[in-house]
């Protein structure tokens, strides 16, 4: 049952978190175990005393006791297993949470929504059971420890006769784990495809409607439910048969003790009540049944665990300390910047200045890279080589704080996050205040249609209205809410209707406007309406210069906005 070292380390952090409540279980556990070792040996002097007649109420409110105290520690442990659970996978929730959100789109490209929202919530339950079962596993096997240290004491040839069976008990018990672990990390894996599958469907609710193939999406989901079948029936097979060498080993065992101390009880080594112990002991000692159950618990906790750190060990990008100089204009720069997407170079050495107070305009065929480019200029993602600079600081050199308050975005199909519109509106906001909601709504031309909600702004946002153009009004209004030096607008205003864009482009790209601006343009309008464009084609920059001039110059730009951009360039 080998760990990697993220695995380990995360199981240790959260042991470490949950420090006293699992020192507590460890201590109630082993307190269990060391009452339920007291017992047998109680009884059987309960019983030599019995049988000789003499006085033995002593010996009989031992053994009520320890049976009262099994019981309360039995309770205490339950308790103390239950909460330690609950805690330890939030802890685990907490953190992998957190490292999904600092690695951004990475982590949806590499695992898929489903699966990480299957890791964070069935694998995180489960990983969450393995300090408990940590504890649960060292009382299981104090159990048979201590029952063979207590035959030794009886007579050292009961431990003898036990010890000649172990060797036995440890091959099936190291089988056991190696077998489960195997199969339990098939069966986790293919939960996580059909969670990503799910949850593609789930996001295309309507495309699978209009193409009528929600019979086939079904089965498509579903697929891998026979394979799900077999590791589950598989890993049941490997604890059945682990179950069942235990049954057929430890009778033999208990069995060769009894013979044993029945032989010293015929040679007068033993009394009746030292048998007594004996066989009881003989039972601890044997205990595999509770063993395995435990170690079948730690192992799939284990492989959960591995689960939550592969996610943990994707690296996530480092945020510096520097500031950005103050009044700064806001002056972009790429710098020999590549970026790939699977097997392709999307940007391919790109240079690019936009002067502190701009618009550029991005133009470029479909697939150009044009929403890569205005990823990288914030840094929601990094370059694969070069470097991006705002007032001449590395982006990577820059604080998460100063980095996310100087630069903001507003995309094609925004994400409504928060509570309420105004919620929506402030997110990620150092100061928010009412006054500058609206006023930021005012400038997305989203104010009108926002006091007309029931509620204005406390509107809940679930009940507010989510058309293309609402939803990006409201996602510009949290661009403009941030007034950051650079504004990058990623086809943030293809929803418009066109009077709204207009209205919306003169407040963006008029003489009012104020900072950087970065626009995806796919209409000859807007780029016209930039101080520079700058032309991607095949992965570099082709040319850069007003719309005007591209656009007399190259029949290459011309032909990027087909028939409608010769109308609108003309
Ligand atoms: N996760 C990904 N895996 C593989 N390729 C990707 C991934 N994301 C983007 N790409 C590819 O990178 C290229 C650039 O994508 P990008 O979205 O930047 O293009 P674009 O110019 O904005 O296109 P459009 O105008 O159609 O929005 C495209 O060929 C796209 O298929």
């Amino acid at each position: 049952m080998s760990m990697d070292p993220t695995t380990g380390g995360l199981l240790t952090a959260a042991s470490r978190h949950s420090g006293p409540r699992w020192a507590a279980l460890c201590l109630v556990s082993v307190a269990t175990t060391g009452a339920g070792l007291l017992l047998p040996a109680a009884l059987g002097r309960a019983l030599d005393l019995l049988l000789a007649h003499a006085p033995a109420t002593r010996w009989v409110l031992i053994c009520a006791t320890l049976v009262l105290l099994l019981t309360g520690l039995d309770a205490c442990e339950t308790v103390l297993a239950g909460t330690l659970d609950a805690r330890t996978t939030a802890f685990l929730r907490r953190r992998v949470t957190g490292h999904v959100l600092a690695l951004g789109p990475r982590a949806t490209l590499r695992f898929g929504p489903g699966d990480l929202v299957a890791r964070l919530v069935g694998n995180a339950a489960q990983a969450g059971t393995a300090p408990g079962a940590r504890a649960a596993l060292l009382a299981a096997l104090a159990g048979p420890v201590g029952g063979v240290v207590a035959l030794g004491v009886i007579d050292p040839w009961l431990a003898a006769a036990f010890l000649t069976g172990a060797p036995l008990l440890t091959l099936l018990l190291r089988s056991l784990a190696r077998d489960t672990s195997t199969c339990v990390a098939d069966y986790q894996r293919v939960q996580g495809r059909i969670a990503s599958a799910l949850a593609e469907a789930v996001g295309g609710t309507r495309t699978i409607r209009a193409a009528g193939t929600a019979d086939r999406d079904a089965e498509r989901i579903l697929r891998p439910l026979p394979e799900l079948s077999r590791a589950g029936r598989r890993m049941w097979r490997v604890q059945g048969r682990a179950a069942a060498r235990a049954v057929a080993v430890a009778p033999l065992l208990h069995l060769a003790v009894v013979a044993v101390a029945g032989m010293l009880l015929s040679r007068h080594r033993l009394s009746a009540g030292d048998v007594l112990a004996a066989s009881r002991y003989a039972v601890l000692a044997t205990g595999v049944g509770v063993l395995v159950g435990q170690l079948s618990g730690l192992v799939r906790a284990r492989t959960a665990a591995r689960r939550l750190g592969e996610v943990l060990a994707e690296p996530a990008p480092t945020h510096g300390d520097r500031s950005l100089p103050p009044d700064g204009p806001g002056h972009l720069e790429l710098r020999g910047v590549s970026a790939r997407r699977g097997a392709r170079t999307v940007l391919d050495g790109v240079d690019l200045v936009v002067p502190g107070g701009t618009t550029l305009a991005l133009v470029g065929r479909s697939g150009a890279g044009k929403s890569l480019l205005a990823a990288l200029a914030g840094r929601l993602t990094d370059p694969d080589a070069g470097e991006v600079l705002l007032d001449g600081v590395a982006l990577p050199a820059l604080s998460r704080a100063e980095l996310r308050a100087a630069v903001a975005y507003a995309f094609d199909r925004p994400a409504l996050l928060g509570t309420t519109v105004e919620d929506t509106i402030a997110l990620g906001l150092r100061c928010p205040s009412p006054a500058r909601v609206r006023e930021a709504a005012r400038t997305a031309c989203a104010d009108a249609f926002v006091r007309r909600l029931p509620d204005g702004y406390a509107t809940p946002v679930a009940d507010a209205p989510h058309s293309g153009g609402e939803a990006q009004r409201l996602g510009l209004a949290r661009a403009f809410a941030q007034r950051g030096r650079l504004l990058v607008l990623d086809d943030a205003l293809s929803s418009l209707d066109t009077v709204t864009e207009h209205q919306v482009t003169e407040a963006v790209l008029g003489r009012a406007a104020t900072g950087t601006r970065l626009v995806v343009a796919h209409r000859a309008a807007t780029a016209a309406r930039a101080d520079t464009v700058a032309w991607l084609d095949a992965g570099r920059v082709r040319a850069v210069g007003t719309h005007a001039q591209l656009w007399r110059r190259l029949p290459g730009y011309r032909a990027v906005f087909g028939a409608a951009g010769e109308e609108a360039g003309a």
